[in-house]
C-alpha cells in the first residue's frame, strides 16, 4: 500500500477507480428532474485526492460580478472533449458512466471540470448548469468527489424544499432530466473547519 493511502480511515483501497455502477439509487426531484447517488463509487479516493490536488495545474480566476473582478472562490481545470486527464482513473470513471447512462442519456459523457474547494470559504452560489444546451434540453451532470465531504445542496427554481448531500471520499451524485432548468444546486460555504475537497463534472459536449 502506498504511503499516501497510510493511516486513512476512510479508503484504504489499493487501486484507484471507479466500482460497479449497479447500487446507484435515484431521487425524483419533481418537474422533471432527478438525482441519482452513489457513496464510495470511486475506489482509492484519498490517494486520488492527493494525486488531484498535486497534479493538477490548479488556476485561479476573476470574474465580473456588476461592477467589481472578484476572485473565484475555488480554483478550476477544464478538460475539454479529448483532452488527456489528469489520472487515468477519471477516463474509467467517465467511461463506465458513458456505458451506465448510454441509453438514458443518447450520448456519451465527454468534458470535465474540475473544483478544488481549499476550505469552507471556498463555494459554488445558487445556478443551473446552463451556459450551453442544459438551458434549453434535458441532459446529465455527473460529479465525482474526492477529499473531505462538502454538501451540495439543490432547490428548485421559484422556491420549495431543498435537497441536501454531503458528497466526499469517491461519492457518485448525478444530476438528470431538467435539473440544470428547474432546479438550482450550490456548495455553500461553511463556517465549520473542514477539510479541502476536489469535483470532477462530467459532462456531455456543449453542456456546461
Ligand atoms: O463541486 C461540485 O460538486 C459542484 C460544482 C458545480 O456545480 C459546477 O461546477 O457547475
Ligand atoms: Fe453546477
Amino acid at each position: 500500500m502506498s504511503q499516501v493511502l497510510q493511516g486513512s480511515l476512510f479508503d484504504q483501497a489499493e487501486e484507484i477507480g471507479p466500482g460497479p455502477l449497479a447500487g446507484v439509487r435515484r431521487t425524483v426531484l419533481g418537474a422533471g428532474a432527478w438525482i441519482d447517488v452513489l457513496p464510495g463509487w470511486l475506489r482509492g479516493a484519498d490517494a486520488l485526492y492527493e494525486r488531484l490536488a498535486g497534479d493538477v495545474p490548479w488556476q485561479a480566476e476573476r470574474r465580473q460580478m456588476y461592477e467589481r473582478m472578484v476572485d473565484v472562490p475555488r480554483l478550476l481545470k477544464f478538460y475539454g472533449a479529448g483532452r488527456e486527464l489528469p489520472h487515468p482513473a477519471l477516463g474509467a470513471a467517465r467511461d463506465a458512466l458513458s456505458a451506465h447512462y448510454a441509453e438514458e442519456l443518447g450520448e456519451p459523457f465527454t468534458t470535465a471540470g474540475l473544483c478544488f474547494y481549499r476550505d469552507g470559504r471556498d463555494s459554488v452560489a445558487w445556478h443551473g448548469d446552463r451556459i450551453g444546451r442544459g438551458a434549453r434540453e434535458d441532459t446529465m451532470v455527473a460529479i465525482v468527489s474526492v477529499g473531505a465531504p462538502r454538501d451540495l445542496v439543490l432547490r428548485p427554481v421559484g422556491g420549495g424544499p431543498s435537497v441536501r448531500r454531503a458528497l466526499g471520499h469517491g461519492d457518485l451524485i448525478v444530476m438528470g432530466g431538467s435539473c440544470q432548468r428547474t432546479w438550482e444546486h450550490a456548495i455553500p460555504k461553511s463556517a465549520r473547519a473542514v477539510g479541502p475537497r476536489i469535483s470532477v463534472q462530467f459532462r456531455p459536449s456543449g453542456v456546461r
